[in-house]
């Protein structure tokens, strides 16, 4: 290892991790730079860990894994608050996506909390929805934090499909007031984050009514419970939905109205209204009442990177200490890390990483830029947000689940113990294939967006953007792969984009075939589902390996220039593999050209195994953010596991109840009978 990072190696370490360190030849400090952004913002990192660590108001002393989830909750709701007060002095308030996602992490871990929708959903809606007045009046009681707010529009009945939520908001032009009401079970609000017990204020989204006139969801500030009793207000009735897989520190709730009254100036105002007589001003764009879910798809791309950069340090360190079985019987027993099959659980995984993070360093970007050109009542790029954020949300959190799972099971049964972390950051991340639009619908959304571009193409009159421009491109018969080792970024990227432009053109032919077999065109688009979904897969995909190339031709120092290469190469040729039908379609690949490119895989994984522990050391995580016994930094698991359990509240007192109520009287009892 370099001498650049003396610190990553202590005394005390355990063995097997140093002799990982000692060997690896890839730079960490240099690496950590270019992941991150730069040398500054590690030492941001470095200075915004330690001065969390200096606070003893965010300390975090009782280990979550142990409490009862009452405890828990009120234990997340005190570090939330110890967490926004600390904010100002410690971040840099206005990166929200980097220093405050980070700061974010290290106090809260993996749960959302009392605040959690506050800033991620309803700061953001209020900021870019509300009208001046408006404006005037929430923004302040939102950032001083005087009310908590949460963003409620699903329903027991409908989370997908808003156009039928069921809740109601009739215009009364009388009182200039609007009516919420719930008019069935079904109308039920469900699942808002902190709507249960910590919010006294949300944005419902409702069905407007305006004499007579249906006009579809609207979003609408509403206040719930009293300010100073915490009661819900008269026609309100407001609860907890109960433990879920995960995040149990939130208490996602439920909410129904009973003709509640609200003022006319209630409803969010900057893109459509209704005025004093009622009459409704339309938005320039239907769906800029929607923002508020697109800012949550643009940053959870890169908290999603950031739970399978846990995963994958987790795994890479603890299969580096772990030693078991041999491969040439000597008597030795490896490492397991040196198994092949665990390289392949466990790399591809750290090259999806990098490969999610700069992605969601791109889509940072267009959000900023489509909001300041929404400021200005440029609608012009939102489909193409949607579009991204939409596949980007799918695919990201689909393969973080998957790579988490896989990095569980590489750590054998330790990793099916809390102590390992694994089971937050699981039941944390999956989440994110659900909310902010199950990921099967925002794929069909993107592949909305793909088809309308195919008769243009094939006119000759492609309508095409940045990201759809591959679409455009002569289509090539054959592919010029040879050999993993010779292939190039461009070949890779080539390929990618050809199989996704063949995906579309066939799932669209195959949506167009099917109209003649079913009634509708609509019905037609169903039963083409598959295709096209695969098809968007394949169009993120395309995006990604592309965006991962694109990024690290900025690194201009040479000596983290293999290790970027290598990863890249191991995604695109996993990814490939793994997908190899659409590969082979019309003999672009061939079956030799398909078993090459695995032959690449292995020869890859052979390449990056000596970098291995110093790559995912290049993530600087910190042992308090990891929160895991088994990727401990200094890898001295086994001992550390023992402490772990023995803070178990069952470790208390030699004997249990349920020995002295259940288990005792049962054994006393049948030995009274021999
Ligand atoms: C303290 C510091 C904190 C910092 C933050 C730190 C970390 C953050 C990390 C993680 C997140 C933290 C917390 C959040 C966690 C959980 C919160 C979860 C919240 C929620 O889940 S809220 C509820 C979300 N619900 C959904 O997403 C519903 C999904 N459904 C839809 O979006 C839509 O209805 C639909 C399915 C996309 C479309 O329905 P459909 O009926 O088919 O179509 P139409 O609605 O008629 O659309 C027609 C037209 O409009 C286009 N369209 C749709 N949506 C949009 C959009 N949003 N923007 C632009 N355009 C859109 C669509 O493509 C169609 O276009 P056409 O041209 O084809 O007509
Ligand atoms: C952890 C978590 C936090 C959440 N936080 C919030 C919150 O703060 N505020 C809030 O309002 N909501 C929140 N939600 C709700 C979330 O947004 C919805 O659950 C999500 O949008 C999916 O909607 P649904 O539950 O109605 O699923 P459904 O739409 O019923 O989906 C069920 C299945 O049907 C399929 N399906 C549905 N429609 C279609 C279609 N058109 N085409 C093809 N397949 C389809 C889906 O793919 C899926 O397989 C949260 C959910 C979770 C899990």
């Amino acid at each position: 290892m370099s001498a650049l990072e003396p610190t990553l190696i202590r005394p005390g370490d355990n063995p097997d991790i140093t002799k990982e360190r000692r060997a690896a030849t890839v730079p960490v400090n240099a690496l950590a730079a270019f992941i991150h952004g730069g040398a500054d913002i590690v030492k941001r990192r470095k200075e915004i860990y330690d001065a969390v660590e200096a606070e003893p108001a965010l300390r975090n002393n009782l280990r979550l894994e142990f409490l009862p989830r009452e405890q828990r909750h009120e234990e997340q709701a005190r570090r939330a608050v110890a967490m926004t007060d600390h904010a100002t002095d410690i971040i840099d308030g206005s990166d929200m996506f980097g220093e405050g996602i980070y700061y974010q992490s290290l106090i809260m871990g993996r749960d959302l909390h009392a605040l959690s929708l506050h800033y991620s959903m309803v700061l953001p809606a209020i900021q870019n929805q509300s009208d001046e007045e408006q404006m005037e009046e929430w923004l302040e009681l939102i950032i001083t934090r005087s009310i908590v707010a949460t963003y409620a529009q699903t329903e027991l009945g409908h989370g997908t499909n808003l156009s039928k939520l069921e809740t109601t908001a009739t215009y009364d032009p009388e009182t200039e007031e609007f009516i919420l009401h719930s008019p069935t079970i079904t109308a039920t609000k469900w699942w808002p984050g902190a709507l249960g017990k910590s919010s006294n204020y949300a944005i419902v989204m409702a069905q407007l009514y305006v004499k007579g006139k249906h006009y579809g969801p609207h979003p609408f500030f509403v206040q719930l419970r009293h300010r100073d009793t915490h009661l819900p207000l008269p026609g309100i009735t407001i609860g907890d939905i109960g433990p879920k897989l995960g995040i149990n520190g939130s208490d996602n709730g439920f909410l129904r109205f009973n003709q509640f009254r609200i003022p006319r100036k209630a409803m969010f105002a900057r893109n459509a209204r209704v005025e004093k007589d009622g009459t409704y001003v339309p938005p320039k764009h239907a769906k800029l009442g929607f923002g508020a879910m697109v800012f949550v798809r643009s940053i959870m791309i890169k908290d999603q990177a950031t739970q399978l950069a846990a995963a994958v340090t987790i795994a890479t360190r603890y299969a580096a200490i772990r030693r078991q079985g041999e491969i040439v019987p000597n008597g030795q027993e490896v490492q397991i890390l040196d198994y092949q099959t665990q390289q392949y659980r466990i790399f591809p995984n750290i090259a999806k990483t990098l490969v999610f993070l700069f992605a969601a360093y791109e889509i940072k970007d267009l959000y900023l830029k489509v909001t300041s050109q929404l400021q200005e009542g440029n609608v012009s790029l939102l489909p193409q947000l949607h579009g991204l954020s939409s596949g980007l949300k799918s695919i990201v959190s689909w393969d973080t689940a998957q790579g988490i799972e896989q990095c569980r099971l590489a750590c054998g049964g330790h990793g099916y113990s809390q102590a390992s972390g694994f089971p937050d950051i699981y039941s944390y991340a999956v989440g994110g294939c659900t909310y902010e639009g199950e990921n099967i619908v925002m794929l069909l959304q993107v592949a909305r967006g793909l088809v309308k571009l195919v008769p243009g193409i094939r006119s000759g009159n492609p309508d095409l953007t940045e990201i759809t421009a591959y679409l455009g491109a002569k289509p090539s018969s054959k592919s010029n792969f040879t050999c993993a080792a010779n292939t190039s970024p461009t070949d890779l990227v080539a390929y990618f984009e050809h199989a996704a432009r063949e995906q579309l053109f066939a799932a669209y032919d195959f949506w167009k075939a099917n109209e003649s077999r079913y009634p509708t065109s609509e019905e037609a688009w169903n039963k083409a589902g598959i295709e096209l979904s695969k098809a968007s897969r394949l169009h993120v995909k395309a995006y990604l390996v592309r965006n991962y190339f694109n990024y690290v031709s900025r690194n201009t120092d040479s000596k983290i220039q293999g290790v970027l290469l290598a990863l890249g190469k191991l995604y695109a040729l996993d990814q490939l593999s793994g997908a190899a039908g659409a590969f082979l379609r019309g003999g672009f690949f061939n079956d030799g050209q398909i078993s090459t490119a695995r032959h690449g895989i292995y020869l890859l994984l052979e390449e990056l195994r000596p970098n291995a522990v110093a790559i995912v050391d290049s993530f600087d995580i910190s042992d308090r953010e990891l929160s895991s016994v088994l990727g401990r930094r200094d890898g001295n698991v086994y001992e550390n596991l023992l402490k772990w359990a023995m803070q178990s509240p069952l470790n208390e007192s030699d004997i249990s109840t349920a020995y002295t109520k259940h288990l005792k009287p049962m054994m006393v009892e049948a030995r009274s009978k021999l």
